[in-house]
């Protein structure tokens, strides 16, 4: 009995959970704006972006910004602002110009090559080899499976007739748990970003001709956590996140001094308000950048514990070690 009640009260509690979220949704200018935006955007919280951006002197604004990370980038709203921003066009879902890949089998064919004479007259050894080709076959199945997941807008073959649509300036690298559906001008991958494999991954993938030293000028954080509703847990989520950003960061952003701006070398992070964090902000981020700013964005929730710390003019005084 005392079972059948707290389950009726838990299904209720949640239904009138979903239907204030509808109705929040529904009421909420920016998830309007969004629906009738040109720009199509992925998420709402582009217009975060555009918003910190646009009140804080334009730092995704300047031409010399060409190497930009996006942490936590799913579904791709912030990603699709930068890469507007670097001129590439075709980047919201609606006119998506991409031409589809091959499928895997088609894939694998063409990188097979000829089937290998078998010897008819030993039939146990050509059950053997068939056994090993099939084996190799699956491997290279998962291989072309992972290159189409990591699918490179940049790469010329990917983009084909598509090319002179898309042509922007720079690079834009985006991380995420989730799978993050391709933009022009984006190179994403579907990785844990507080795994440090996946650092020296995106590290490589900064890596151009233009830029050997694969730094960074602009890094943008978005990453949060799945909120549990135990506000401790959560706000260590919070505190781990950014640390490892700003570890991050020490390795890849480029020097104000560098960049030859005082502003130079620009790190956005979201966090969730608590007094942890201000230490953090006082004991790692103040002392290694020219300025640093917390920002509540109009668009983002009144009630959302959450904030931006816009750190501008990366002067790096802990060596990366
Ligand atoms: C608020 S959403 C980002 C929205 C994004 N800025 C946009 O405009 O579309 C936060 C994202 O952080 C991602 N995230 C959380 N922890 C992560 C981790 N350890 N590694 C990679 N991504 C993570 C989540 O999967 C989620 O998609």
């Amino acid at each position: 009995m005392a079972f059948r009640q707290s389950f009726i009260t838990l299904s209720q509690k949640s239904k009138s959970k979903s239907a204030s979220w509808a109705s929040r949704q529904i009421r909420d200018p920016y998830v309007k704006k969004r629906l009738v935006d040109p720009a199509a955007y992925r998420a709402r919280s582009a217009f975060k972006l555009l918003e910190i951006n646009s009140e804080s002197n334009g730092f995704l604004d300047y031409p010399d910004v060409s190497s930009v990370v996006d942490l936590g980038a799913a579904p791709g709203g912030w990603s699709q602002v930068v890469a507007e921003k670097f001129g590439w066009s075709g980047t919201t879902s609606s006119i998506m110009p991409l031409k589809r890949y091959a499928s895997w089998e088609e894939q694998a064919a063409a990188t097979e090559g000829p089937e290998p004479e078998t010897d008819p007259v030993d039939e146990e050894e050509s059950l053997k080899e068939k056994k090993i080709k099939k084996r190799v076959k699956l491997a290279r199945k998962k291989v072309v499976q992972q290159e189409l997941d990591h699918f490179d807008p940049l790469n010329i073959d990917d983009v084909e007739e598509n090319l002179s649509r898309v042509q922007g300036r720079g690079t834009i690298v985006a991380v995420d748990l989730l799978k993050i559906e391709p933009i022009p001008g984006v190179k994403t991958i579907q990785a844990d970003f507080l795994e440090h494999s996946t650092t020296l991954l995106l590290k490589d993938m900064l890596r151009t001709q233009v830029n050997p030293d694969g730094k960074a000028d602009v890094i943008l954080s978005d990453m949060a956590a799945n909120v549990s509703g135990n506000n401790i847990h959560d706000i260590q989520s919070s505190l781990e996140i950014c640390e490892a950003v700003f570890e991050f960061a020490r390795w890849n952003l480029r020097p104000a001094q560098e960049i030859g701006r005082r502003r130079g070398g620009v790190l956005l992070m979201k966090f969730f308000a608590h007094p942890l964090l201000e230490r953090f902000r006082d004991e790692r981020l103040k002392p290694n950048f020219n300025f640093v700013t917390y920002i509540k964005p109009d668009s983002s929730r009144a009630t959302s514990r959450e904030g931006y710390f816009l750190c501008q003019g990366w002067r790096p005084t802990v060596a990366a070690t």
